[in-house]
């Protein structure tokens, strides 16, 4: 047994005695760190609480009915047509939670994290759509066992089934992804500059939210997206609206099975590995060696596991790609190791607003 293996253990031993934590309790620090831990752990107990109360927020659009200020117990309950002592009972909790404030005897507006969720487009969205999440996770047990009739697959059809594109199935999804890829958008850009590059192709670049920004941002830039047949359409049609027609354009296919097109000297991935099993990912990879040109760069978005900042990110990824069907969060470190092994050299961290929604990195072709 190793010396680390050695003192973990006797931690563990004294961590699990109740005798340890009442004598700990006593002395002002001990005391602090005890606290802690268990208001740590109350929160990983009482957290699905937690998501129902916002839930229940969201459904009842609660913010949006506080944005202008101050309302009456009564008129909310009228409103939301939810009887009052049931009503009262949310808010109470939604005031500990800090997405509410009591203001007066009797009115309520909204708390800080109630009012910065209105300002991060797509978290209304993302709230609304884990009640599949929430059924599927009913009985952990079984979900572990078998993933093969979840909420999440169906809704997310690509991972089931890898190539699969159904019209009404890619516009759910892409509408989903859109609202908080203006915010992952200006992160990535951000840290990433494109200036002085030819073309993109984001490949899985949805309805193409992300190349419409970049050609923004770079005059000078052309973009194509590369998705499904059915996302492929309406990224198109984004560009047509946003005036991009010219400089933007998008190819329906399937990027596992099809040759990826030639020439760009900028290829994205956003939100994309985390969303496949290793042995699709490097070959992902691997066309997009293929594909990028000798110049090119490549670049990679996406939340990570083992991201310091962003503590417990991973474990919600974890369960979400298991539940969907498909993939896994990954460290950076495997993520360039995959890299090298598809024959990219040079992956470097380019930092971000907030890894919780996204860590980018960049990688160059290795000579061959
Ligand atoms: C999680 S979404 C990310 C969309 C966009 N990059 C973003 O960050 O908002 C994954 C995207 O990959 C696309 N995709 C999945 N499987 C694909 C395949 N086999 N070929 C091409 N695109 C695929 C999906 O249609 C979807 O648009």
């Amino acid at each position: 047994m190793s010396l680390r293996d050695w003192l973990l253990t006797r931690r563990d031993r004294m961590l699990g005695s109740a005798a340890f934590h009442q004598s700990v309790l006593r002395f002002p620090i001990s005391r602090w760190i005890a606290r802690r831990r268990a208001r740590e752990l109350f929160d990983i107990t009482a957290g699905f609480v937690y998501s129902q109360v916002l839930a229940a927020c969201v459904e009842l659009d609660l913010f949006e009915r506080l944005a202008a200020g101050p309302v009456s117990s009564e008129k909310l309950a009228s409103d939301c047509a939810i009887p009052r002592p049931g009503l009262e009972r949310l808010l109470e909790a939604a005031v500990e939670l800090r997405l509410l404030q009591r203001w007066g005897a009797d009115e309520w507006r909204l708390g800080d994290l109630g009012a910065a969720s209105r300002g991060s487009p797509g978290i209304a969205a993302m709230v609304r759509h884990h009640g599949m999440l929430y059924r599927d996770l009913l009985e952990p047990l079984s979900l572990l066992t078998d993933r093969s009739n979840s909420d999440l697959s169906q809704y997310w059809a690509y991972a089931a089934e890898p190539g699969r594109s159904e019209a009404a199935n890619a516009q759910r999804y892409s509408e989903l992804m859109a609202e908080s890829q203006s915010f992952v958008a200006d992160d990535v850009l951000a840290h990433c500059s494109l200036a002085g590059r030819r073309e993109l192709l984001d490949i899985g670049g949805g309805s193409g939210v992300f190349a419409a920004e970049a050609l923004k941002r770079f005059p000078e830039l052309r973009a194509r997206v590369f998705d499904l047949p059915d996302v492929a359409v309406l990224a198109d049609e984004r560009f047509s609206r946003e005036g991009y027609g010219e400089r933007g354009g998008a190819i329906g296919g399937d990027m596992f099975a099809d040759t990826l097109p030639g020439g760009a000297d900028v290829i994205s991935l956003v939100r994309i590995l985390h969303d496949h099993d290793d042995e699709l990912v490097v070959r992902l990879l691997r066309a997009a060696r293929q594909a990028i040109s000798p110049d090119g760069l490549l670049l990679i978005a996406e939340p990570m596991a083992e991201t310091p900042a962003a503590p417990g990110v991973g474990a919600y990824f974890h369960l979400y790609l298991w539940a969907m069907g498909s993939g896994r969060p990954r460290s950076f470190a495997r993520i360039r190791q995959m890299l090298e092994a598809a024959g990219f050299a040079d992956v470097r961290e380019r930092g971000s607003f907030q890894p919780l929604l996204v860590r980018v990195l960049t990688a160059r072709p290795a000579a061959r």
